[in-house]
């Protein structure tokens, strides 16, 4: 049986259940469960705290897991990156009281506070400055505050956190991430085929959630301009109408061109134009 872990709870929990559920595999009901076996795909599921993922999938204990790449570097896990998953995005950067620091020059002889110390600290080494990394669990941004650190090294979403606790970001990011499937370094795998169709299904909720698929009729004259606007991914598909002054089209369209595409095409002459989501996809 394959074995997969998903984080059990934080900021990826939810997202990642719900990627492998439009995936076709069953995904646990109750939040307290911390296993569940999907007899029909061969595949089980350890529900583990997103931060210890990376670890469980480096040692070869399970096959594949869900986590965020900032938490996978941190752990120094040999596992490695397969496949992006779109969704818990975020920047990993430091943070100073405003006006304070605007390089990461600044950093050298301060102290660091973050959850993140692994990170921070090849990140500083690769750079060559020298600072205290002061490791804590979480809500880091207080720190600076009850004077344990200078300055911070968190993730940023909105950004929100930093403002309410008068912090301020400098420097380049140190990291970019966002939920990712990892699996073992150097395969070993049990069963690679079931690893294989894993990472199949996921591009195939990815291309689903990123596309809308279009169909528009078009005079017979202008699909050569048409299917320019709508390429595909392979080639367009070009039917007969009834009336053979005109022909029918279906192609692939990103999610976020959909309105302006549907523009384009109106003021080129193609109708009914019309939208449909991709329920499931293999490509
Ligand atoms: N707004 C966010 N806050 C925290 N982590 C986020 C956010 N957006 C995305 N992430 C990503 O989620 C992962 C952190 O997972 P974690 O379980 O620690 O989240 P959390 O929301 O901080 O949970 P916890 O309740 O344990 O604090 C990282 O990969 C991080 O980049
Ligand atoms: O940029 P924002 O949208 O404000 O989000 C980022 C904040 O969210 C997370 O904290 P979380 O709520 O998980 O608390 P924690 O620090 O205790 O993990 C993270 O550690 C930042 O503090
Ligand atoms: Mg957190």
């Amino acid at each position: 049986m394959l074995r997969v872990a998903i984080p059990n709870k934080g900021s990826l929990s939810e997202s990642a259940s719900t990627m492998m559920r439009e995936a076709g595999y069953a995904q646990r009901r109750d939040t307290k469960e911390l296993v569940l076996t999907d007899a029909d795909n061969g595949v089980e599921f350890f529900y583990l705290r997103p931060r210890d993922v990376a670890v469980y999938v480096g040692e070869g204990t399970v096959d594949l897991g869900i986590t965020g790449r900032d938490l996978l570097r941190d752990s120094g896990s040999t596992a490695e990156e397969v496949l992006q998953l779109g969704f818990g995005g975020s920047t990993f950067r430091f943070a100073a009281p405003a006006g304070t620091m605007t390089s990461v020059q600044d950093v050298a002889g301060r102290r660091v506070a973050t959850s993140y110390a692994g990170l921070v600290q090849s990140h500083l080494s690769e750079l060559g400055v020298q600072a205290s990394v002061v490791r804590l669990d979480g809500a880091v941004e207080t720190a600076v505050t009850l004077g344990v650190a200078d300055l911070i090294a968190d993730v940023v979403e909105t950004g929100t956190t930093l403002r309410n606790a008068g912090l301020e970001v400098f420097g380049e990011p140190i990291l970019r991430s966002e939920a990712v499937l990892v699996r073992r370094c150097q395969g070993g795998t049990a069963d690679p085929g079931a690893v294989e169709t894993m990472i199949r299904r996921l591009q195939g909720v990815l291309v689903a959630r990123q596309y809308v698929l279009v169909d528009y009729d078009c005079p017979a004259d202008l699909v050569d301009a048409a299917t320019a606007i709508t390429p595909g991914l392979e080639s367009p598909t070009v039917s007969p109408l009834r009336d053979p002054a005109w022909v029918a089209v279906r192609s692939m369209v990103p999610r976020r061109r959909t309105n302006a595409v549907m523009d384009e095409l109106y003021r080129i002459g193609a109708r009914a134009i019309l939208v449909t989501d991709i329920a499931a996809c293999r490509l």
